[in-house]
């Protein structure tokens, strides 16, 4: 058996359209949704991620703003620009590329974003209504990987769902998402016994840990999804948490890295952008 590849630069492309088409609407509606991205120092990944996102908001008709940062901004001055963009009229969305350099605590910088325009989901406004089920900004990455198992077009209710990783930006927010679609739904992490064991029952399988090979096929179910989260960097190439090659022998679908979850958490930022705009103009 060989698994199916669920292609997320082609899910992202046909959701770009429609993001475009609803960009198009709010400019009739002399709306032009914005989008800032503050990058702080010079870490070569970060910048390379926040080129992309320009972009992609660019291929949209979304107006994107970058504000570049020295290494040694200080949390107070971050503070600084993260006010006056919270009050920026032509802003709708902030988002700031973590990681940040030591001085600076990412918590107080993520508790200064107005709820209202944290496209990344990751205030703990945000988080709390996602735990409870309200209206929310839900976080890129999370949103990313349910639209790809629904592209599958097999259900999620019912089924066992295995996340490993608990991290704030995808582990635990995929986790209560999964739940959210009535998923049985087991999270491990680095301290869980039996890892293999736990993951070998999963239908549905997310692997967001960062480290390259820790899955196999001999930790996946015959027929299972499987969702690889990691971005990791090996001899200048790019691979994910799962060996892609067995694990095809085994999984009934899988996503590639590149090209799988990393596309689509930069379409779902464009849509929460395009959110953000017409909550605004509606409310
Ligand atoms: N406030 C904040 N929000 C984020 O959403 C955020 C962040 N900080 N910091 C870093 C991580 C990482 N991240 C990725 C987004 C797209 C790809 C992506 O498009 N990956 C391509 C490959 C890109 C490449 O070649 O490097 C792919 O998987 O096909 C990867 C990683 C967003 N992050």
């Amino acid at each position: 058996m060989e698994a199916k590849i669920i292609d997320g630069k082609d899910l992202s492309n046909r959701l770009r359209e429609d993001i475009k088409s609803r960009v198009e609407k709010l400019k009739q509606n002399g709306i032009i949704p914005g989008l800032a991205v503050i990058l702080v120092g010079n870490d070569p990944a970060s910048a390379v991620y926040v080129r992309n996102k320009e972009r992609a908001c660019n291929g949209v008709g979304i107006y994107s703003r970058v504000i570049k940062l020295d290494e040694n901004t200080s949390q107070e001055a971050l503070l600084e620009y993260i006010y006056r963009l919270n009050v920026d009229e032509t802003i709708h969305g902030i988002l700031v590329q973590l990681p940040l350099p030591p001085q600076i605590d990412p918590n107080a910088v993520i508790n200064a974003i107005d709820p209202a325009k944290d496209v990344d989901g990751f205030h703990p406004v945000n988080m709390g209504r996602l735990v409870i089920g309200e209206e929310c900004f839900e976080p890129c990455t999370p949103k990313g990987i349910i639209r790809l198992i629904q592209e599958t077009g097999q259900p999620i209710a019912g089924k066992h769902a295995v996340v490993i990783g608990r991290s704030n930006i995808v582990g635990k927010p995929v986790a209560l998402m999964l739940l959210r679609h009535n998923a049985t739904v087991t999270l491990c992490h680095s301290k869980t016994a039996n890892l293999r064991e736990i993951a070998r029952q999963a239908d549905i399988l997310v692997v967001a840990v960062g480290r390259p090979n820790l899955v196999d096929s001999s930790f996946i179910k015959q027929g299972a999804i499987v969702i690889d989260v990691g971005i990791n960097r090996v001899d200048d190439k790019l691979v994910g948490d799962v060996n892609f090659q067995d694990a095809c022998h085994v999984a009934g679908w899988i996503t590639p890295v590149p090209g799988g979850v990393g596309p689509m958490t930069i379409t779902m930022l464009l849509e929460n952008t395009v959110l953000a705009a017409e909550r605004k103009w509606v409310g």
